[in-house]
């Protein structure tokens, strides 16, 4: 049994109800971070956003793993947050944040406070391994903290951290805890969070997602999005409405397309197609490196074959 210390246990949590529990529902974009040279490249995001935003996409996520949220600095950071909105103001978008240290992400927490978002995506912390009390006492912090809704970002291969079921039911408790993006790889878990119906779910593999919202998910965090943007909001849209053979005729040719997106670490092909259709330059920070010669080469063939 877990006991949570946030505040939503001792009795004087924010006043968050389900009447304004936000709707995440529909495919959200994780975006990359385009550089020219040693810059963030801001013209090319705001390209970027505009392309996306008439696709049908739920919103944006910046700074989350697929932005290389990790090699920018907090004012690149803040930077980033800022071209997002401003390219396009009324599209709903969501932070990553990511840390080990409580203070100081509690400190960035309070510092994004007054920008306007659809919600903040928290993983564990990284390295240091906690309790599954320690890891409630993590998110109760941050969503204590948080003006915006916080999803968590259930990813134990980056993280070393292992949310548990029971540790999960606990934080939907949490009136500011309202999603999960479900990377955690293990289906019975995903199937609980699902049937206990108080978080919404969203897939965060992408080769998940048809399976995820087949089964009561309710949209996808996918970095394969950047491409075939309106084929994605499709599958999401036609399985939420219980269409499946047609669901299945539209995900099906997205298959090759997330198994390349997949092949190098995230994001390196993603913008390695974006600087073939000419929207940025094919430029990681290290220690991320850019797609390999070979990956360009696939790429190429498949993007000439898509429709
Ligand atoms: O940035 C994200 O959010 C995503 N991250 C995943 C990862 O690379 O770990 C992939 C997913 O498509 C989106």
């Amino acid at each position: 049994m877990v006991h949570s210390i946030g505040r939503f246990l001792r009795g004087n949590s924010v006043s968050i109800n389900s009447s304004t529990t936000p709707d995440l529902s529909g495919l959200w974009v994780p975006l990359v971070t385009p550089f020219a040279g040693d810059a963030v490249d801001h013209a090319a995001l705001q390209a970027l956003v505009r392309r996306l935003a008439p696709a049908g996409i739920a919103g944006t996520v910046v700074c989350g793993s697929t932005g290389e949220a990790a090699a920018l600095d907090d004012s690149e950071q803040l930077a980033a947050l800022a071209t997002v909105a401003e390219a396009a103001p009324d599209l709903p978008r969501i932070m990553g944040i990511s840390g080990y240290h409580l203070g100081q992400t509690l400190d960035w927490v309070r510092r994004l406070g007054p920008e306007k978002l659809a919600g903040l995506l928290v993983p564990p912390p990284h390295y240091i391994r906690p309790s599954q009390q320690g890891l409630i006492h993590w998110f109760s912090a941050i969503a204590d903290a948080s003006t915006a809704p916080v999803l968590v970002y259930d990813i134990p291969y980056r993280t070393g951290a292992t949310l548990e079921r029971d540790t999960l039911l606990a934080l939907a408790a949490h009136p500011n805890i309202v999603a999960i993006k479900d990377c955690g790889g293990d289906a019975d878990k995903t199937r609980a969070i699902i049937a206990d119906g108080r978080l919404q779910l969203l897939a965060g593999e992408d080769s998940q997602i048809f399976s995820t919202v087949a089964e009561g998910g309710v949209g996808a965090i996918a970095a394969s999005g950047h491409l075939q943007t309106g084929r994605f909001v499709q599958v999401i849209r036609l399985l939420r409405e219980g269409r499946l053979a047609e669901a299945r005729g539209q995900w099906q040719p997205l298959l090759p397309l997330i198994e390349l997106m997949f092949a190098e670490p995230n994001p390196a092909p993603v913008k390695a197609a974006l600087a073939i259709e000419g929207l940025m330059s094919d430029v990681l920070r290290p220690p991320m490196t850019d797609a390999s010669e070979s990956m360009r080469i696939r790429l190429h063939a498949m993007l000439s074959g898509l429709e």
